[in-house]
């Protein structure tokens, strides 16, 4: 498929605000004819004086010409410059949006592995750099190369050798642009890459600042964050110093128009072919010329900024989406089955790439019938949280299928997937509004009453009651007031408000303190009955009640059964048991000892 340039690019967001572009560039047009007028007002009353026929009619009738082309031109150029605003917006609002949407249908692990500097960089302040060129190329890009156009013209029709005369310097000055643009490219792009560089140091400072204070880091990370800052400072000064002489030449030598119009314009008044008028009207013109052209310089960078800028919103705009199924299919029964299922976090060195050494889920076959508890136990990085994102389609599988209800979860449109899981995890992440709010995300429909019944059955209502605004407290305000596991309940209660028929909790429970953990467990219970069920978890004595538990251990099914039968017959559950009732026993003799000490 052939690439779209930035300028196509740009324009394929502006559908709704062409015809507001098209006004502008109309109205645009309109203020450069509106700036010739005065031009041609001066001329005639120079004409006037020269010829002795000035009158005060005459000469106050010439300069309300001029005057009423000034007011066009303004009048025209704001108009120009408002719409030009409009558009700019309008297409930045446009390329965020479908930045956002495009990171909501790709796969999950393709926005992860972004960092968050880079993807804050590029939705907030990369796609912000082209409002200001955006909004002003269409009024002054237009003004500034149709006006010493319009200039030049009428200058031909005086004396085309002056109008010559008058673009004398064009040529050395390009000759000057041409050699610092030969560089221009490279040194454009490193000069993005060190800028985006700085911006992802300092995001990640600041993101880091807890661990970083934590693990008194502050000398080594400071360190890097002050390099980076140093290091683009050079490298901008660097920039500039090989090019201040060349674009300082061009700078000074453009606008030197005199240069050439004096002397010839002198030798043509001298032999006759300029009158005074024509030869004042000349002069006056030159000057007028390339001043415009100066202006127009500028947007060479403005041009790259905007090509530079859209070049990296291109990589967000471009990514690749998860195939979504358009018609809801109806589905009668909700076991989950996954079929030979592979999987490989890096795409390209997939198993049906024929490489299966990279490959973290090796032909997984399992069953989860509807309505049953299924837990998923087994050593840390054997893939148990994989199988869990699969099935809720965060990534697709690389060979094998994930059926729901006997449905390829393919052939699923991604909402109707969303509504029949509820994935809860251990990383529990809270908006910055209303607790309520928070809440209500599992079902943007429920009551109030609704709401509150959520957070009573996931123990929420007492620790939200004690915050001075209740369920009205904004999670940022309370962020710091919640620990973690008062933060895994409300991702619990919004996982029973939505009700869904399948319910993934992947270490949901991992923060619950003793005291709620009864508690919670009947509230899991009374979330997940009747559901399809599938819970990851470390602390074994939470599914020992499961249906069947799967052991995984380095991406394959070492044995399935209930705790009973593992406990008989796998060695590694029964080592896991061991350790994890050991580890209970210690803390639970630990704590006995401690309540002596202190008694
Ligand atoms: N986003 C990712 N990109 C690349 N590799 C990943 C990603 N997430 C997990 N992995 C790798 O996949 C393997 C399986 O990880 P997974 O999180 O599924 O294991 P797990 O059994 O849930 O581990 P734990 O019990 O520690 O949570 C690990 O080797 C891990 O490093």
């Amino acid at each position: 498929m052939k690439e779209k340039n930035w300028l196509g690019t740009v324009l394929s967001f502006a559908t709704e605000c062409r015809l507001k572009m098209i006004f502008s560039v109309i109205c645009a047009i309109i203020s450069v004819a509106g700036g010739i007028v005065p031009y041609i007002g001066v001329y005639q009353i120079i004409v006037l004086f020269f010829d002795g026929k000035q009158t005060v009619n005459g000469i106050l009738f010439w300069a309300a010409i001029c005057l009423g082309g000034y007011i066009v031109k303004f009048v025209f150029y704001a108009i120009s410059t408002m719409l030009a605003h409009f558009s700019a917006y309008s297409i930045l609002e446009n390329m965020r949006l479908k930045i956002a949407d495009r990171l909501m249908k790709a796969p999950l692990g393709t926005v992860l592995n972004q960092t968050v500097g880079k993807l804050k960089n590029v939705i907030v302040d990369r796609v912000e750099t082209i409002e200001v060129p955006l909004a002003h190329l269409i009024p002054e890009g237009i003004s500034n190369l149709l006006l010493p156009i319009c200039v030049f013209v009428y200058l031909m029709m005086i004396d085309w050798r002056m109008a010559l005369a008058a673009i004398v310097t064009v040529p050395v000055a390009i000759a000057a642009y041409a050699i610092m643009m030969k560089t221009f490219n490279k040194q454009y792009a490193d000069y993005i890459e060190s800028n985006n560089y700085v911006n992802s140091v300092i995001v990640e400072y600041v993101e880091g600042i807890e661990v970083i204070k934590a693990f008194n880091q502050s000398t080594s990370s400071y360190e890097k964050f002050e390099k980076a800052v140093e290091s683009f400072k050079e490298y901008t000064l660097n920039w500039f110093k090989s090019t201040w002489k060349l674009m300082n030449f061009g700078g000074s030598v453009l606008p030197s128009t005199l240069v050439g119009t004096v002397p010839l314009g002198m030798y043509l008044y001298l032999n006759g072919s300029l009158s005074p008028a024509e030869l004042t009207m000349c002069l006056i013109l030159s000057l007028g010329i390339v001043a415009p052209l100066t202006s127009f310089t500028v947007f060479v960078n403005d041009a790259k900024a905007i090509e530079y800028a859209v070049k990296d919103a291109d990589e967000f705009l471009n990514l690749k989406e998860l195939e979504n199924a358009h018609e809801p299919v109806e589905l009668n029964q909700y076991d989950i089955e996954l079929h030979n299922v592979s999987f490989s976090y890096d795409a390209d060195k997939a198993s049906h790439a024929g490489n299966i050494e990279n490959n973290v889920l090796h032909d997984i076959n399992l069953k989860l019938p509807q309505g049953t508890f299924t837990a998923l136990v087994g050593p840390s990085g054997g893939g148990k949280s994989t199988v869990a994102r699969l099935i809720a389609r965060f990534w697709d599988v690389g060979s094998g299928t994930i059926s729901i209800g006997g449905v390829t979860i393919k052939k699923l449109p991604l909402t109707q997937l969303a509504d029949t899981v509820s994935f809860v995890t251990q990383d529990n992440f809270l908006f910055n509004c209303s607790l309520r709010e928070n809440i209500r995300l599992g079902n943007p429909q429920a009551s109030d009453q609704e709401v509150i019944a959520a957070a009573k059955a996931a123990c929420c209502d007492g620790f939200i009651g004690n915050l001075d605004n209740g369920y009205d407290t904004t999670a940022g305000e309370a962020g710091g007031k919640l620990s973690g596991g008062e933060k895994q309940r409300i991702a619990i209660a919004r996982a029973i408000l939505k009700n869904a028929p399948v319910v993934i909790l992947d270490e949901a429970t991992a923060f619950t303190d003793p005291e709620n953990e009864d508690k919670l467990q009947q509230s899991i219970a009374a979330l997940t009955k009747g559901k399809t069920l599938l819970v990851i978890a470390h602390r074994l004595s939470t599914i020992k009640k499961a249906d069947q538990i799967v052991v995984l251990e380095k991406g394959c099914i070492a044995q399935t059964g209930s705790h009973e039968a593992l406990l008989e017959g796998c060695k590694l559950y029964k080592d896991m048991w061991e350790a994890h009732i050991g580890a209970k026993n210690w803390a639970a003799n630990n704590e006995k000892e401690e309540v002596k000490r202190y008694a």
